[in-house]
């Protein structure tokens, strides 16, 4: 949130993130591939969708969606955070979201990498 209008970044700092993590009405979903996962465990307070299937995943029923992830689907304005490694495939994917008209998706550019430093300090 930085106020100027058009212009916003939609990249969210660690210090977003921690806040988004206890808000209840922001969908993070971390994008790594299951094997990643199996690796390291999934960001804390996100859901786990490939980044390959995000899109399909959006256009589940929302009553299916929310047996699969335990989550409300979100809507078109609904705030999405998405992360992986290092930032790049989340920001691929946060482009594939604004296009299918997605307005309030960031990437949480740091991704697990960065988590897993923070954890460390
Ligand atoms: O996770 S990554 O795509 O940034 S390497």
């Amino acid at each position: 949130m930085d106020g100027s209008g058009d212009k916003k970044s939609f990249i969210l700092s660690y210090e977003e993130l921690l806040q988004a993590q206890k808000n209840n009405n922001v969908l993070i979903i971390d994008v790594r591939e299951q094997k990643e996962i199996n690796e390291t465990g999934k960001l804390p307070g996100s859901i786990h969708i490939p980044m390959g299937t995000v899109a399909n995943m959006l256009n589940l029923m929302d009553d299916q969606f929310k047996k699969q992830f335990e989550k409300s689907k979100p809507n078109k304005d609904s705030k999405i955070i998405l992360s992986c490694k290092s930032g790049m495939r989340s920001a691929a994917v946060q482009q594939e979201l604004q296009k299918l008209g997605y307005q309030n998706v960031y990437n949480y550019a740091g991704g697990w990498s960065e988590w897993e430093n923070k954890q460390k300090c």
